[in-house]
């Protein structure tokens, strides 16, 4: 059996850090998830060899069992017939470590490919939380409104009538580093959320804000002017999605997207791309 699945990209639309889990030192957070049509392609070969190999376009994320596509695959095994295997090929079009949840995505859709194979229901969202904080919001994909250390996810209904200008520098950014920047102690007093109030009084981009900015644009210059660049070339709005390094700016229309784009090509790769709703 051949398969192809689209593995979606996701942006932060706003990214509260509320405090630290004192059980692990994860942190807290609140944010909105956001799916979009820029995505990974997964080929795969399902066969009865008992054993599960993967390549990659890309050469520069490691393709043995810490990719989070084997890991994936690892995760849900106990639930599969003994004997079943797979080839798989991972066309890697999200950059790694950008911010867009690329191998998050991955793990996700392996997990959603597997699961009808599976001789008995496997915890898919326990098997997801297991790979990385934002592995689950991609189990369902769409919009939705994440608390906890991210897994905590409730849809939402937010407008979807525009276009995404994703700036992607050609450097990455660590998460961990970047979460261990922000140096939030253990003993420090938990935040309120805000993010609800916000969608009570009505959607408006104003009212978001990406917390790793504080630390990022000091760290990284490039990224202050990718965000000024875009807010310049006529962007409603701009921010850094999750830990970086994408920056990410929305316009209200596709034309006047698309005459930015030449405008920003110093700053690295450039994808125009809308929103997915929950399909
Ligand atoms: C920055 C975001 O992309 C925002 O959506 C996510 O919070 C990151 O999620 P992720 O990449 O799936 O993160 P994981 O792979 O689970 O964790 C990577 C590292 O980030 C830190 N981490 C991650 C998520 C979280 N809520 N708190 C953390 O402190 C941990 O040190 C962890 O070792
Ligand atoms: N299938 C995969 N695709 C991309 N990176 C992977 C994969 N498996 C493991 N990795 C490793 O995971 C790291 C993070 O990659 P990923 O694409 O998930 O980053 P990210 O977009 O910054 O994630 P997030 O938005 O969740 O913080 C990379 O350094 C990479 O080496």
């Amino acid at each position: 059996m051949k398969a192809s699945l689209k593995a979606y990209a996701k942006i932060n639309i706003g990214l509260r850090i509320l405090g630290r889990r004192p059980s692990d030192g994860y942190h807290l957070l609140e944010t909105i998830f956001q799916e979009l049509d820029f995505a990974d392609e997964i080929r795969l070969e399902v066969n009865r060899s008992g054993h599960f190999s993967l390549d990659s376009n890309r050469k520069d994320i490691p393709l043995d069992e810490s990719n989070l596509i084997l890991k994936a695959v690892n995760a849900i095994k106990p639930w599969l017939p003994e004997d079943l295997g797979a080839n798989i090929f991972v066309d890697k079009q999200i950059p790694p470590g950008a911010g867009l949840g690329g191998g998050s995505s991955d793990a996700a859709a392996i997990l959603k490919f597997f699961r009808p194979l599976c001789h008995h229901e496997p915890p898919l969202k326990s098997l997801a939380l297991s790979l990385g904080a934002d592995v689950p919001f991609f189990l369902a994909g769409g919009s939705a409104y994440a608390k906890g250390i991210g897994d905590e996810l409730e849809p939402v209904s937010i407008p979807l009538d525009w276009t995404a200008v994703l700036v992607m520098p050609p450097f990455s950014v660590s998460t961990q580093q970047a979460y261990r920047d922000l140096r939030i102690s253990l003993t420090d007093t938990v935040k309120k959320t805000n993010i609800p109030s916000f969608l009570r009084q009505g959607f408006a981009w104003r009212f978001f804000e990406n917390d790793f900015e504080r630390v990022i644009i000091p760290a990284y210059p490039q990224i202050g002017a990718i965000k000024s660049a875009l807010l310049e070339a006529g962007a409603t709005f701009s921010a850094l999605s999750g830990s970086g390094s994408t920056v990410y700016g929305i316009f209200c229309s596709d034309d006047k997207a698309r005459s930015c784009v030449s405008k920003l090509q110093e700053y690295g790769r450039i994808v125009m791309c809308q929103p997915r709703g929950l399909t």
